[in-house]
């Protein structure tokens, strides 16, 4: 691998006697994993695990993910393996128990979005935000297929954070960075990467770490990642955060097995991911809690005027049975297109949309239009789904794929409803049931584009809940 001459030379001080085995390691394939939602399945499995994260494995090749159904249906992400490391960060930092506002400001495409969503508890909320409006769809899109129901997507600069004050517990910084760790997957970042583009990266993640610290508590935690080895992007940034503002390094606890590095510079921690010493791509993290005593989460009863408008009771009637403990759910209206969140996030939900642009919120139900209601396909992939309230189909691979390619498919039935399509049982999306006629109602943007081989073979083994 030609490797910028600066950059070797910095990784031969960094790792010493061991950068030949560094340099050797970049010219590896690199190790594919993924993330098992356990809101939706399990991988009975003697696979080896990503050994930081409760639900990470290794899979010996990379299969075709785009023909695998059950990715589509949100059962499993595909995520590198050290990214899965914010995961200690989280729990070993945080209550998980308490009802937490976290926020994840660099969210897309929604690896670690998808994680904290499946860490916090069902009446927290998380912020997933992207300043980059078409990745903030692949963001939304990820998290309508996650389906936890407490999530509110964004698309907001992080200037735009500063309308907050002491709103979040939590806040995942995974900055845009240099790219070093990235260089064995994607060999563009080699061409990019140059001395002045990490300078340029540093003072970018400084800004944006300025920008969005009055909205973290006092008390509340930082998580800072790049995928980046370099030290001003990393403990320099971090170091300059500290002394700056009233904040301290978390040091957490580490199975020496796990084989990553940790670092200790200017009294902050710092953990690094090398491909010779761990299963994973490059990777920095180090956590910062702020300095004061954490608040609970409480809103103003001042408040009055609401920007989330709350469902008609007609229409509310109509559609609350779609979603298992609907009493546990506000049901919102906005024209005609009705959603839900867990009632204890309502005032939040509500400061969140006074203040960002809120591209998805919450479980999207259904578009009531008169008599007409049409359920939402966020409603399909959402972990709360009352399915009993549904006639479903259950596909084969075949059809299951055309289905996902938005081809017109026959099931051989008859009838005039809404039916939800499944694949080993993992609700899929719609389809509308005319006479002998079915209409595919697969998001269109949604769609895979690939063509499907002559020879189909199944997806990961997956046991759907
Ligand atoms: C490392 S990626 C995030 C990956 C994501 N956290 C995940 O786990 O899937 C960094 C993200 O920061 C966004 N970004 C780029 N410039 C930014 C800026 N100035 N402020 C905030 N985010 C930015 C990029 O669009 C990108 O989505």
């Amino acid at each position: 691998m030609n490797l910028p001459t600066s950059f070797a030379t910095r990784m031969q001080q960094q790792l010493g006697a061991a950068y030949p085995q560094f340099e050797q390691a970049l010219t590896q394939t690199p190790p594919v994993s993924i993330r098992v939602n356990a809101a939706k399945a399990q991988l009975p499995t003697d696979l080896p695990r990503v050994p930081w994260s409760a639900s990470g494995y290794y899979l010996p090749h990379r299969p075709a993910f785009t023909l695998d159904p059950v990715l589509h249906g949100g059962a499993y992400y595909v995520q590198e393996a050290s990214s899965m490391f914010i995961e200690q960060a989280l729990q070993q930092s945080t209550d998980l128990s308490q009802q937490l506002h976290v926020l994840d400001l660099c969210g897309a495409p929604g690896g670690k979005s998808t994680l904290l969503a499946g860490l916090i508890s069902e009446d927290s909320l998380l912020v997933a935000n992207e300043v980059i409006r078409s990745r903030a769809h692949i963001l939304a899109e990820n998290i309508a297929k996650w389906g936890s129901g407490n999530v509110l997507v964004t698309n907001n600069d992080p200037r735009d954070l500063s309308k907050f004050s002491a709103f979040f517990d939590v806040m995942v910084v995974d900055a845009p960075c240099s790219g070093e760790g990235m260089f064995r997957k994607d060999p563009g970042a080699i061409t990019e990467w140059s001395e002045d583009n990490v300078k340029l990266c540093a003072q970018r993640q400084q800004r944006i770490l300025t920008e969005v610290w009055d909205a973290l508590k006092p008390g509340g935690i930082l998580i800072y990642s790049t995928c980046t080895w370099n030290e001003a992007e990393n403990e320099e940034n971090m170091a300059w955060l500290a002394d700056r503002e009233d904040a301290q390094s978390i040091k957490l606890a580490l199975d020496p097995a796990w084989g990553i590095t940790e670092s200790s510079m200017e009294s902050i921690q710092g953990y690094r991911f090398y491909p010779h010493l761990v299963q994973g791509e490059g990777f920095f993290m180090a956590v910062l809690r702020k300095g004061g005593t954490a608040t609970e989460n409480h809103t103003s009863s001042k408040k009055k005027k609401y920007k989330l408008t709350l469902a008609g009771k007609k229409e509310k009637a109509l559609v609350e049975n779609w979603l298992l403990a609907p009493e546990k759910y506000e049901w919102l209206q906005h024209n005609e297109i009705i959603s839900a969140i867990p009632a204890s996030l309502f005032e939040a939900a509500d400061e969140v949309y006074q203040k960002l642009y809120v591209v998805y919120a919450g479980t999207e139900v259904a578009e009531v239009n008169g008599k007409k209601i049409k359920p939402l396909h966020a409603l399909a992939l959402s972990q709360h789904l009352n399915k009993a309230q549904f006639n479903t189909a259950e596909l084969d691979l075949e059809t299951a794929l055309r289905y996902l390619r938005k081809e017109d498919i026959s099931l051989g039935t008859s009838g005039n409803d809404w039916v939800l399509m499944q694949y080993k049982n993992l609700p899929l999306g719609w389809a509308k049931q005319i006479g002998n006629r079915i209409n595919n109602y697969y998001p269109k943007e949604w769609r895979i584009r690939m063509e499907l081989p002559q020879i189909l073979t199944a997806g990961l083994e997956l046991v759907i809940l």
